[in-house]
């Protein structure tokens, strides 16, 4: 996964004299060059059957057909009486008709009593429906049995030999769900491609399919490092910080559809990091860190990463660092970690804005990819921006921002500064500027990616 020769940043200085030439200035990859490079070197999962709720939120990679009818058998769709309807001709409640009751069917009946003329059956939602019965008057047309001969509120305990007065005629399959009036046999009720959300599922079970085919949701390990990080909750030390990068990436992992996990924070302690990376392989589809790829003293992460070799380069190193032309967000590392073909890993700067707007713009598009999504990309939209911007010269800018789809304006949320998390969790977009501008009249038309959708 690691980018190829032509991204080194260090040219070989040797016999050509260029040792006496100043440094070549390191390397800068724009955002979607990165964002191209991480998408390139992951796919979609493979196909595998899982039980329904396994499967929520997943592709479905088969075309579902119902193996029978739905529903199974003709059946009443209300508490009543099922009947004859020539028995119900001319009824009223100075004339209702008078039937005897020759049974009491409730939904699950497997033995039905026949309904003949002068008779009728007091049958429950749901039940099938009987033998020589046309139709279903429902408790309400009926006196329930009480012999009153006035209308019923609801069904009473069954009465044997009892009489029912039906106080208005019943048309022809009145009240009656016939089978296969919902999904008839052979028809294709789920096509390849469909999400998977509680209504599917429920089809899914409904036509009797226990198991389904899909791509599973990808097994996202989050974990964050830092020697100042704690657990919130904890008492916070001098010069410590609560952990809330995980608690954003986990979450923002779950919504983009994987299953996450998080691992909470690793101090900056190579075999510490080492022993929590290879415990946690086993279970991932995808590691996501954050912290550590700057170039401070105390970051043992590319160390760690640089150490730890796998993927198809078997014991090389497989992960590269890199710094992109984006605010806030520049270092970057990916690759691959452990294993014949190695787990691939973002491992995305500290700072709790930079982690986010990493992950929106890396991370998700990876975790849609390989869940076999057709959005892998978060939508982005044009807005007016009643506000002047200014932005580093060179540099793509994400400023978080409030977009209002009313009236298509968008404003910025706090300023442009990577640890500012009150100001994140009031935006619902960002507000991109890009590389080549660095200031934005007020008024101007701006690209917004919108973060709630
Ligand atoms: N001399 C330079 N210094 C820095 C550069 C640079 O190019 N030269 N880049 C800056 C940029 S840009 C960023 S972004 C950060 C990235 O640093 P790291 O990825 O190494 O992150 P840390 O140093 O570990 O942490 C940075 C910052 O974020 C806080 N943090 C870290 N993890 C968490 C967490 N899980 N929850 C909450 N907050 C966290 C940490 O305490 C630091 O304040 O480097 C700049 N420096
Ligand atoms: O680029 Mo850093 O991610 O500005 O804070």
């Amino acid at each position: 996964m690691t980018g190829s020769t032509e991204h080194s940043t260090t040219p070989a200085a040797c016999c050509d004299g260029s040792a006496d030439r100043p440094p070549a200035a390191p390397r800068f990859w724009t955002v979607d060059e990165h964002r191209a490079d991480v998408l390139a070197a992951v796919g979609p999962l493979p196909v595998i059957e899982l039980q329904l709720l396994d499967a929520q939120g997943c592709r479905l990679e088969e075309d579902v057909v119902a193996d029978g009818d739905l529903p199974p058998f003709d059946n009443s769709s209300m508490d009543g009486y099922a009947v004859r309807t020539a028995d119900t001709e001319g009824a009223t409640d100075t004339y209702p008709s008078v039937l005897t009751v020759v049974g009491d069917i409730a939904a699950g009946a497997g033995e039905l009593p026949k309904v003949g003329p002068g008779q009728a059956a007091r049958i429950m939602t749901g039940a099938p429906l009987p033998p020589g019965a046309q139709a279903v008057a429902p408790v309400e047309w009926t006196d329930g049995g009480t012999g009153t001969g006035l209308a019923a509120a609801a069904m009473t305990a069954p009465v044997a030999d009892e009489e029912v007065r039906v106080l208005r005629p019943v048309a022809e399959g009145a009240h009656i769900r016939r089978r296969g009036s919902d999904v008839a046999a052979g028809t294709t009720v789920l096509t390849a491609g469909t999400r998977l959300g509680p209504t599917q599922l429920g089809l899914l079970a409904a036509v009797g399919r226990a198991t389904v085919k899909v791509r599973p949701r990808p097994r996202v390990v989050v974990l964050s490092t830092g020697s100042e990080l704690v657990q919130p909750g904890e008492p916070v030390g001098p010069g410590q910080i609560a952990d809330s990068n995980s608690f954003t990436l986990t979450a923002a992992a779950q919504e983009a559809g994987a299953i996450a996990y998080r691992v909470g924070a690793v101090p900056d302690d190579a075999d510490r990091l080492r022993a929590v990376l290879e415990d946690q392989l086993g279970r991932a589809d995808l590691i996501v860190t954050s912290g550590g790829v700057s170039v401070g003293a105390y970051d043992v992460v590319k160390e760690v990463f640089e150490s730890f070799g796998g993927g198809a380069r078997g014991g090389a190193a497989n992960v590269e660092f890199r710094k992109l032309r984006m605010q806030p967000g520049k270092p970057q590392g990916f690759g691959r970690i452990g294993g014949a073909a190695g787990v691939p890993l973002l491992a995305l700067p500290g700072n709790p804005v930079s982690a986010y707007i990493s992950f929106e713009l890396f991370v998700r598009p990876v975790i849609r990819t390989m869940l076999g999504a057709a959005d892998v990309h978060r939508p982005v939209v044009r807005a007016l921006c009643p506000s002047a911007l200014r932005s580093p010269a060179g540099r793509r800018q994400f400023l978080r921002g409030s977009y209002s789809a009313a009236d298509g304006t968008v404003e910025p949320v706090g300023g442009a500064d990577s640890h500012l998390v009150g100001a994140l969790a009031r935006a619902n977009c960002l507000i991109t500027v890009p590389e080549d501008t660095t200031e934005l009249p007020a008024g101007s038309e701006v690209d917004v990616v919108l973060l709630e959708s």
